[in-house]
């Protein structure tokens, strides 16, 4: 296993001349040995651009990349001793499933008693032990991603193992599963994982670390702790969470803060001028109209959303939503309430970035 630092920016063109010609913009960050990360964004954000480039699968346009303090910019995937986990299974289908997860080992000639133990640990922690002599050909499309899950964890000497999307093909129920698997499975080997998804559910579940991105820029690595209660930026604020962070136009002026109608003692040192307010729908209090320091607002919906009510709000021209639990008093469509905003957790942004 490495600790991997990359400093480096990618660009596919020639010339890059503005951002929008960097599929990464200039980075400069660390994976710890024998962590597990997540690189989590929408499309076209870079997250394949960075794996690729942690693989050796591609040489960045600028700068570096170092495997415990080693310069690996130019090395191969063999080089780094890289494992990968592709969408799609990458398995022989004329082997058995013992046969393919002991591929990688017999490759670099590892001793058939070492094998034997490994591929007998990696199957019973995938639960395919009863299917060690299965031929690979015969099994349904979600058992054969899990060989090639296997077949990525197999080797305990590997650098990293990287994961491209790894559950796309797997079933929604077994991928429920898979996803708490991994994360146990990171406990037990201690591999340093780095895993690609623009799922946030996957992201969480699986990641100590998640490294959040959008067009070509990384704008929060955290926990998945630090991603909900202090987003560092106003995409991650919304990026995460179901629904996102609501983020409300304010303004602080001589130790004021202004909202809409509201104008109120600052809560903390804010810096003056325009600011959003961010605060997630699960801390957006309902009370009284007219209550002390509430904003003044109307309810437009109330969805059942099962676990919980999702009330939708009109506050001065904005919209917001809040999360209430089903045992909460249901406010009724075109009532008037009060909306508690400020708080512990309240965030405030300013040119997108969190300034207190
Ligand atoms: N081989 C390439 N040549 C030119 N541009 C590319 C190439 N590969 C990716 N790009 C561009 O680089 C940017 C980042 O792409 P990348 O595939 O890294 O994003 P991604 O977050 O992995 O997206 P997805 O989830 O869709 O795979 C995109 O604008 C993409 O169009």
């Amino acid at each position: 296993m490495a600790r991997i630092d990359l400093d480096l920016a990618h660009s596919y063109k020639p010339n890059p001349a503005q951002d929008s010609d960097y599929a990464l913009l200039p980075l400069k960050m660390t994976f710890e040995d024998g962590g597990a990360y997540a690189l989590l964004g929408p499309s076209g954000c870079g997250k394949t651009t960075m794996l690729n480039i942690m693989s050796g699968l591609l040489v960045p346009s600028q700068g570096s990349v170092h495997f415990d303090g080693c310069d690996r910019t130019r090395a191969t995937p063999q080089e780094r001793n890289i494992a990968q986990v592709f969408q799609f299974p990458v398995i022989y289908d004329t082997m058995t499933v013992a046969q393919n997860l002991a591929f990688p080992l017999k490759n670099r000639k590892v001793p058939d008693a070492v094998v034997r133990q490994r591929v007998g640990q990696i199957a019973e922690m995938l639960e395919m032990s009863h299917q060690l002599d299965q031929r690979a050909a015969g099994l349904s499309a979600d058992q054969k991603q899990k060989i090639s899950l296997g077949r990525g964890l197999v080797r305990p000497d590997v650098s990293a193992v990287l994961f491209d999307e790894p559950l796309t093909v797997i079933d929604p129920h077994l991928k429920w599963q898979l996803r708490r698997k991994l994360k146990q499975i990171h406990h037990e080997l201690k591999l340093t994982l780095i895993y690609v998804t623009h799922d946030q559910v996957e992201a969480l579940t699986f990641a100590d670390q998640v490294v959040v991105m959008t067009r070509g820029k990384v704008v929060q690595m955290g926990t998945p702790d630090a991603l909900f209660e202090r987003p560092a930026h106003t995409f991650v604020g919304h990026f995460i969470g179901s629904p996102g962070m609501n983020l409300l136009e304010a303004r602080a002026a001589g130790g004021a803060l202004h909202i809409g109608a509201l104008s109120v003692p600052a809560p903390r040192a804010l810096p003056e001028g325009a600011l959003r307010l961010g605060i997630r729908p699960e801390y957006l209090v309902l009370t009284e109209p007219g209550r002390d320091g509430a904003l003044p607002g109307s309810v437009r919906q109330v969805q059942d959303i099962g676990t919980y009510f999702l009330v939708t709000l009109d506050v001065a021209g904005q919209t917001l939503k809040a999360r209430l639990s089903p045992e909460a008093e249901r406010p009724a469509v075109g009532a008037a309430v009060g909306l508690q905003v400020l708080g512990s957790h309240t965030c405030f942004y300013k040119n997108e970035e969190l300034v207190a």
